[in-house]
């Protein structure tokens, strides 16, 4: 099904209860490209965010950013109401900050105990094995995950299941946030069913979830709020219950840029409107990331309306 952008704006949404963490001004570049200019960000514990955007919106630029790999030109990161700045991957573990890429990192050749707890294991003057297990099975049961065995190499998981065991072992650095760089990509209907349901146990858990995806049936069964880029830049947070697929995708290519830009909010925890304040994506002219390979209505290649329409 090609999704059918339609011309009108979705209701702006605000994150709830205040935010956990807030990224305002994000700008990067490389180079001439402008990847990200002032992104605001938003998400508060207990709430998972989307955040979606065509080919070369920015976004795994604003997750690189956050998790320490590349250090932002301009803007704030504010964590539990503290001012930080991320300047490695080990200073977003050690604040809080997990990051789940889509490679996994992952070793094919141990199984899921030794890959739980690779370069974090527990050691009670020589490793502490027993301790390792009982903890892999507590945690996975706590997620409600089906791995048929902890002892099982993870060569022989199915790809949700290694997803499973890749959120699980960010877990046990005791992350407040987790960003998951889209964790169905690639997944069959049951396997993303099981991941999806992975993410409500998350949220329940009280952590703030950012979680990429080009799949808006994805995003509408598990997100909150729906934050878009194109071009590098904010274009509109969307409520995900009161937003429909075409109406995101929308926003995504930019087919309703002016009403967006006219209506949207930053949404920032207040709910306040600051609009004003900067462009939401309708006057990106050539500035942002993808100018001039994704110009008005670009193709939004891998975004998909339902399951199956662009993500196997
Ligand atoms: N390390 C880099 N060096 C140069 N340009 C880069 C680098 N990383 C990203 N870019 C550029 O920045 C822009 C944003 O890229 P980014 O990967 O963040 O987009 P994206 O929304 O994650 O896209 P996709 O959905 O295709 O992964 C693109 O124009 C990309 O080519």
């Amino acid at each position: 099904m090609s999704p059918t952008p339609t011309p009108t704006a979705p209701a702006p949404a605000a994150a709830k209860d205040g935010a956990l963490l807030s990224l305002r001004g994000i700008s990067k570049s490389f180079g001439a490209v402008a990847a990200l200019t002032g992104v605001d960000l938003d998400v508060a514990a207990g709430e998972v965010v989307a955040l979606v955007g065509d080919n070369g919106a920015g976004k795994s630029t604003l997750v690189k950013v956050l998790s320490g790999v590349h250090p932002p030109d301009a803007g704030t990161i504010t964590f539990q109401s503290r001012e930080v700045s991320v300047p490695s991957p080990a200073a977003a573990q050690q604040l809080g900050i997990a990051t789940v890429f889509q490679d996994l990192a992952l070793c094919e050749n141990l199984n899921v105990i030794e890959n739980l707890f690779l370069g974090r294991e527990l050691r009670a003057l020589r490793l502490d094995e027993v301790a390792m297990e009982v903890r892999s099975r507590e945690l996975l049961h706590q997620l409600s995950a089906k791995i048929p065995s902890v002892e099982a190499p993870v060569a022989a998981l199915s790809g949700g299941q290694r997803q499973t065991v890749a959120i699980a072992r960010s877990l046990l650095g005791d992350p407040k946030v987790i960003i998951l760089d889209e964790p169905t990509a690639a997944l069959g209907v049951a396997q993303t069913a099981e991941v999806l349901n992975l993410i409500e146990r998350l949220r329940e858990r009280g952590l703030g979830v950012i979680m990429i995806s080009h799949n808006m049936a994805d995003v509408k069964a598990v997100a909150d709020r729906v934050a878009v880029l194109r071009l590098g830049r904010n274009n509109g947070v969307f409520d995900a219950e009161a937003t429909s697929a075409e109406e995101l995708v929308a926003a995504i290519t930019g087919a309703t840029d002016n009403v967006v830009s006219r209506r949207s909010k930053r949404a920032h925890p207040s709910g306040e409107d600051a609009t004003a304040e900067s462009g939401t994506g309708s006057d990106t002219g050539t500035g942002g990331a993808a100018a001039g390979e994704d110009g008005e209505g670009g193709p939004a290649a891998r975004i998909a309306m339902t399951k199956g329409d662009g993500d196997e």
